[in-house]
């Protein structure tokens, strides 16, 4: 079987990607990255799982550009990536939507930003909340909507800008378990429809499989790439009826988490 993503272009190439935290003192200077190589093909949804503190979130954040790495590099579309640019979008685990602002200006934000007229960048942002299922709430403000529906809100506002990739920095975590399967369902059907690429960091392996086309495990101490699997079920996951008892999705699931486990208090030899 042919898994989506795979036989297209490379879009994002991380090479010999080495990131350090500064400590307190030099001595205390961190390596939390070392040597981690990615390729994320055009169109692939690639999830990446870990130990706490392996160095997802600073995956994430050296690709949207806000980190400057000590070695390697990190190329899209074959250009240097010297810092954030519109052309990557990052949804957060936390929302970060302005209370002042309407659901439907917080989505238009990076439009006005960029300079686009007010009825160009509104039907715009109105298009990405009729996509994510929240037309009818334009007009309120982030604390009248569930975190669900705020984490809906986070996302049109990073597809609204229309971004190359989507990386996302374990964006359901704090979603209650009911909402979170649904908004995994929600989330393929964006990718597929849209025709995205996503980088989706979660510490739900269950989540990485249903998924991704990839499951990038990651060992700690320092972050590097431990293992690839690539997730060899069929398109058109659905989380009813269940998934979960899928005979291939078990193997791989427990596959994917018997590989996370094993790196566990890991430290590189
Ligand atoms: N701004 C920072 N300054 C110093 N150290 C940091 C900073 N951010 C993260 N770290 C350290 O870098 C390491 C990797 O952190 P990171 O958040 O990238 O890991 P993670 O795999 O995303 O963790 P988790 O799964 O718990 O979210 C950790 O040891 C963390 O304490």
């Amino acid at each position: 079987m042919e898994l989506s993503g795979l036989s297209s272009p490379v879009k994002i190439a991380v090479r010999g990607l080495t990131i350090d935290y500064p400590g307190a003192a030099p001595a205390e200077r961190q390596r939390v990255l070392d040597g981690v190589d990615i390729d994320l093909h055009d169109g692939e949804f690639l999830c990446v799982v870990g130990p706490s503190g392996c160095g997802k979130s600073t995956l994430i954040s050296a690709i949207a550009g806000f980190l400057t790495p000590e070695a390697g590099s990190i190329s899209l579309d074959g250009k240097r990536v010297q810092g954030p640019g519109a052309d990557r979008g990052v949804v957060f685990q936390e929302y970060a939507l302005l209370p002042w602002r309407s659901v439907l200006d917080n989505v238009a934000l990076g439009l006005k930003i960029r300079g686009m007229r007010r009825e160009e960048r509104e039907a715009k942002a109105r298009h990405f909340l009729e996509l994510v299922g929240l037309a009818d709430v334009a007009a309120k403000y982030p604390h009248q909507l569930s975190g669900g529906m705020k984490q809906r809100a986070a996302v049109a506002r990073t597809l609204t800008s229309e971004p190359e990739i989507v990386l996302m920095d374990e964006p359901f975590a704090a979603i209650d378990a009911q909402n979170r399967l649904i908004l995994q369902e929600e989330v393929l059907r964006l990718w597929s429809t849209l025709g995205l690429t996503i980088l989706f960091v979660t510490h739900s392996v269950d989540e990485a499989v249903f998924l991704g086309d990839r499951v990038i495990v990651m060992a700690p101490h320092p972050g590097r790439v431990a293992s690839v699997v690539a997730v060899d079920i069929p398109r058109e996951r659905r989380r009813w009826p269940a998934i979960g008892s899928d005979p291939d999705f078990i193997r791989l699931r427990d596959d994917v988490l018997a590989r996370v486990r094993a790196e566990h208090g890991a430290r590189r030899q």
